[in-house]
């Protein structure tokens, strides 16, 4: 995270949350609440290949290019600790390719079914700002897939310490553990310490 935060800044506008996955943008919502104005607008970026924290900042500042203004990104990635960490950042591509089916297939060759799901938030207050990157982390286990399949890798990954995977969890109860909800929290944390306020005519 960046070091100095000046306090009070004033944004030219409120801040857009730049995602083309409505599935991220309901629960984004659903855990921030009214702590913190934002608007949304949907654009699938193109990402970069790399470390999560890198593809993560480069979204944002393309986003912030495009938005010409503050934004606020995230990647997400699955990582399988037998894999050292891969699919990464890769998964949406694993999961389009070869399904929940074909991943645990991949684990097969492997004893070890940990895994950990890992969000990295980047806010970028503008064009030409060095973004500051939020990180969380919850660990779990890839298991053959149950719940309802209406969100990415969620039928697969059951959290530590739940008999359910995140697809069978009600969404209140996935959105008090998950990597989205630990990153957010330290969102909101640094919107509360920096005191943004936002320029009167924004809209
Ligand atoms: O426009 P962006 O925000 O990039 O949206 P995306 O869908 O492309 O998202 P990512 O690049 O971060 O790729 C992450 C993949 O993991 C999936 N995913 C993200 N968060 C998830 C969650 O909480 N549970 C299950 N799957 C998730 C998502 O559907 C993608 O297939
Ligand atoms: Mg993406």
């Amino acid at each position: 995270m960046a070091g100095t935060t000046v306090r009070g800044l004033m944004l030219p506008k409120p801040v857009t949350f730049v995602t083309g996955n409505p599935k991220k943008l309901e629960e984004v919502k659903a855990i921030l609440g009214q702590s913190i104005p934002f608007q949304s607008l949907k654009l699938d970026l193109p990402e970069l290949q790399g470390e999560p924290e890198e593809i993560s900042k480069e979204k944002a500042r393309l986003a912030a290019i495009q938005v010409n203004g503050p934004v606020l990104v995230e990647d997400t990635c699955l990582c399988f600790n037998s894999l050292k960490g891969l699919p990464g950042p890769y998964i949406k591509w694993f999961l389009q390719k070869i399904g929940h089916e074909g991943l645990n297939n991949v684990l097969m060759a492997y004893e070890d079914k940990s895994a950990y799901a890992l969000c990295v938030f980047s806010l970028a207050l503008g064009p030409s700002a060095d973004p500051i990157t939020f990180v969380g982390k919850t660990m779990g286990k890839i298991v053959e897939a149950r719940g309802p399949n209406d969100f990415g890798w969620d039928p697969i990954f059951q959290p530590d310490g739940y008999e359910q995977t995140y697809a069978e969890m009600p969404k209140e109860e996935k959105n008090k553990i998950s990597h989205r909800y630990r990153a957010l929290t330290l969102v909101k944390s640094h919107f509360a310490e920096a005191g943004y306020t936002f320029h009167p005519d924004s809209s």
